[in-house]
């Protein structure tokens, strides 16, 4: 991994970044886990080093918090910054804009400045398919014109537009802006996995918490798009997969690349249907459900267009929809109220 082996990861104990974390450190970089805690456990730590057999260090903090960043990067001889902090739910960044910007934007803005004080040139950012808001195609490139439709995807396009007049400034900076489809999935060994804190908003879990007994019944929000099944699309990618894609990005941008821009996603669109079915097959459980109206500011459809991503960073999914069911699965029956 070049010379990249002491890695800061600001959200590290949540979904993505923990399955990151995982990674990382069975290439043998260092890492560091930078997070607040409020939408995770400090318990995915123990769980973390019982996989990897490793010691990981842990600071709770917020990435608004200049002085403990000042602090973190004086303590740390750190090399690159994987950035997952952040608050995702679509809802919510409607009702509570402010706290999103906050978070998503100006949080980002102290972190970039510490770093670049710090003299730290590798940053790589959790970006997401929303910033393409509603475009006339549903297979989205990277060139797809970006208008993000609600304030969650607004944070992500001013953070990428920031990324992107830093680098212009900075030339000596290396950034990669990563554009996930819908994640789904957990680790094989069912140890770590996504653990939302109330009622989930996406699918995979919610499905996975009604397997389990802790809901009654799927809502499927809409039978009537213009679709095979009538219900929506989307391009779901396992979270092992879509971890892969950032040491895959660390070492193109230690190598031949300073600016990436990827879709993260496997190219194949699951209806919702598709994915009860492929859940009661992993686990055996049946998945009652009830069509309901559609849910505001879904879109039918999309999914990614992931050549770019191979042709850039030699990275591609390999693990289909049994896998993303089954190893949801084994995460969820094992933890059936989560760490
Ligand atoms: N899960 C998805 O569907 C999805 C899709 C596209 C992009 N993303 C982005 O990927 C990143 C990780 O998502 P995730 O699904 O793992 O979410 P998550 O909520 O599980 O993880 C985010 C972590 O960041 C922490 N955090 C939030 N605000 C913070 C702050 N101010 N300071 C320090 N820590 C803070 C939370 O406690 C949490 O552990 C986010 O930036 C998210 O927007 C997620
Ligand atoms: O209880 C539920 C939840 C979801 N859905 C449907 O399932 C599909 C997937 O929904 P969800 O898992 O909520 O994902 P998206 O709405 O596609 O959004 C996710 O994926 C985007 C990236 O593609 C991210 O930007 C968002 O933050 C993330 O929530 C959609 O058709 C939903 O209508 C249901 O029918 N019932």
């Amino acid at each position: 991994m070049g010379f990249m082996n002491k890695v800061i990861v600001t959200g590290g104990t949540g979904y993505i970044g923990s399955h990151t974390v995982v990674q990382l450190m069975n290439a043998g970089i260092e890492v560091v886990v930078l997070d607040n805690l409020s939408n995770s456990n400090q318990g995915v730590i123990a769980r973390i080093e019982k996989l990897t057999g490793k010691h990981l260090e842990f600071i709770e903090g917020d990435i608004r918090d200049r002085v403990l960043l000042r602090r973190v990067f004086e303590r740390y001889s750190l090399n690159a910054v994987m950035h997952f902090a952040g608050l995702k739910a679509v809802g919510e960044s409607e009702q509570e804009p402010l706290k999103y910007f906050d978070n998503n934007v100006s949080g980002t803005i102290v972190l970039l400045e510490e770093m670049m004080r710090a003299k730290i040139n590798t940053f790589i950012f959790s970006s997401s398919a929303t910033v393409y808001g509603n475009p006339d195609t549903v297979c989205y490139s990277e060139t797809t014109p970006l208008s993000p439709i609600n304030v969650y995807g607004r944070t992500k396009l001013m953070v990428e537009d920031i990324l992107r007049d830093l680098k212009k400034a900075n030339p000596q900076l290396r950034i990669a802006l990563l554009r996930y489809f819908n994640p789904v999935g957990a680790h094989i060994s069912g140890e770590i996995g996504e653990n939302p804190f109330g009622v989930p908003n996406n699918l995979m879990p919610f499905i996975s918490q009604v397997a389990v007994g802790v809901r009654e019944k799927l809502l499927i929000y809409g039978g009537d798009y213009p679709t095979p099944d009538g219900t929506g699309l989307r391009d779901y990618i396992h979270v092992d997969d879509l971890a892969a894609g950032h040491l895959a990005a660390l070492n193109a941008l230690s190598d031949s690349h300073s600016f990436i821009t990827v879709n993260l996603g496997t190219g194949r669109p699951y209806s919702v249907l598709e994915m009860v079915a492929a859940f009661e097959k992993a686990s055996g459980k049946k998945i009652p459900y009830e069509i309901v109206g559609r849910r505001p500011g879904d879109l039918p459809e999309y999914y990614a267009d992931a050549s770019l991503a191979k042709k850039l960073l030699g990275w591609e999914t390999k693990l289909g929809i049994d896998r993303m069911c089954s190893d949801t699965w084994n995460w969820q029956k094992n933890n059936p109220t989560g760490y």
